[in-house]
């Protein structure tokens, strides 16, 4: 897709320089065809096994992006109310979602319960006991998988890995086997699944296999128990091509194939949930050259996008490809691409080789699909940013700019004073 927006700046059969002249920069371009082209992908390598696909809602949570989820059946995986709502009100049903995270408060799983959210992945005995206590209260039986850590490294950034044991989620094998053993103790809260989810971005097959083969033993132990599980959630991480000739992301027959190893003979549902995989290929963020900056042996090119827009940068030293988008050719030049926030980390780019830029150029920042908007700040009381949905050559601003009295909406002057 690189290739053809460099031959013709076309997105989806958008002209990002004509839409660049409708929408302000910076704005977010998603591509609705390659979401479904990637969701297709998805589904066909897992043919033949009862799969269901539950898109991480964290990685991009636009509702039109959500919207687009529901309309190819795929479900949700949430980990707040915010997602929950936004995931409901995009059309997805409540017993299509997963509910993940190890911080869920009583608030959150009474709603969600309420509503009818079909499996809640529970990461810790407090929160297992909190579900029976609110299950009991609302008098029906929640269904629920055991988030696993099955301790295996997953070789990528470390603030993105979630499957160590020094790590925050899920929880042991010894400890899950103590929870199936006392489920009679939860008469309100069906332990029927294992859930495990080992990091994002992997770009190996090896930590998956592993990971799915440790769920696997144990989800035969629980079998040979007399345990009944009803899906297993392999969790997501597929890591996708932010580099090219770099980053080489699993094949996902690869990827299938080791969940079809694991799990042949499993009669339940497979859930998987694909966050970054199925949307970050089909981002990208479009910002101008505010002006070329000379500095001490480099030169800086301050673009009106920045690290509040788009964090990855600044949080992972993620690297992202940044195509300029001129019609005539230029010598190369090489930039550090940074942004108007006042931190040094508010850069895209160091040294980067690319064709020469000026003021007023057009840039497109590649591969922001997923953890994109959806980690956006307003610091330094930079709007967020609007987002436009593409398909097949038309678009629709899906977002549009935060306005200064929308940023500032909530807060107020202290004019009445309390005692706690
Ligand atoms: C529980 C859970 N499921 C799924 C995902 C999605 O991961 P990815 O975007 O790498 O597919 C995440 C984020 O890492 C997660 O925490
Ligand atoms: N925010 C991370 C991914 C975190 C995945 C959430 N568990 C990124 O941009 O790569």
């Amino acid at each position: 897709m690189l290739q053809a927006l460099r031959a013709n700046s076309l997105f989806d059969g958008v002209d990002l320089q004509a839409l660049a002249r409708q929408v302000d920069t910076p704005f977010y371009a998603y591509s609705a065809s390659a979401i479904r082209q990637r969701i297709g992908a998805l589904q066909s390598a897992m043919q033949g096994l009862d799969t269901r696909l539950c898109f991480a809602v964290k990685a991009n949570s636009n509702l039109a992006v959500l919207q687009l989820m529901a309309q190819c059946g795929t479900g949700a995986d949430i980990v707040s109310i915010g997602e929950f709502r936004r995931a409901l009100r995009a059309g997805i049903p409540a017993d299509r979602m997963v509910f993940s995270g190890v911080g869920k408060t009583h608030d959150e799983i009474a709603e969600t319960l309420m509503a009818g959210v079909w499996k809640f992945n529970v990461e810790s005995y407090d929160e297992l006991q909190l579900l029976q206590r609110i299950a009991s209260e609302q008098s029906i039986t929640a269904h629920a998988a055991v988030r696993i850590n099955p301790d295996v490294d997953a070789g990528t950034h470390e603030k993105i890995s979630t499957g160590k044991s020094e790590n925050k989620f899920g929880v042991s094998i010894d400890e899950a086997r103590t929870w199936f053993a006392g489920h009679a103790d939860f008469p309100n809260v069906r332990l029927d699944g294992l859930h495990a989810h080992i990091g994002s971005q992997i770009l190996s097959v090896a930590p998956f296999r592993l990971a799915l083969q440790r769920v696997a033993a144990f989800w035969r132990e629980l079998v040979a128990a007399g345990h009944n599980l009803a899906s297993i959630d392999v969790g997501g991480g597929l890591g996708v091509c932010y580099r090219s000739g770099v980053d080489q992301p699993v094949p996902t027959e690869d990827y299938a194939a080791v969940i079809r190893a694991a799990f042949a003979d499993f009669d339940g549902v497979l859930v998987l949930e694909p966050g970054r995989w199925l949307v970050a290929e089909a981002g990208v963020l479009m910002t101008r050259v505010i002006r070329v900056k000379p500095g001490a042996g480099r030169q800086f090119l301050v673009v009106d996008a920045a690290m509040n827009d788009l964090q990855r940068p600044a949080l992972y030293d993620a690297w992202h490809e940044i195509v300029p988008l001129h019609d005539e050719v230029r010598p190369t030049t090489c930039y550090d691409v940074v942004g108007p926030v006042c931190e040094t980390g508010d850069t895209f780019a160091v040294d980067r080789a690319m064709p020469a830029c000026v003021s007023g150029d057009l840039l497109m920042i590649a591969g922001v699909g997923a953890y994109g908007a959806s980690m956006a700040s307003t610091y330094n009381s930079r709007p967020l940013t609007a987002e436009v949905l593409l398909d097949n050559g038309r678009y629709a601003v899906v977002r549009r700019r935060q306005s200064f009295e929308e940023m500032v909406a909530g807060e107020q002057l202290p004019h009445a004073w309390h005692t706690a």
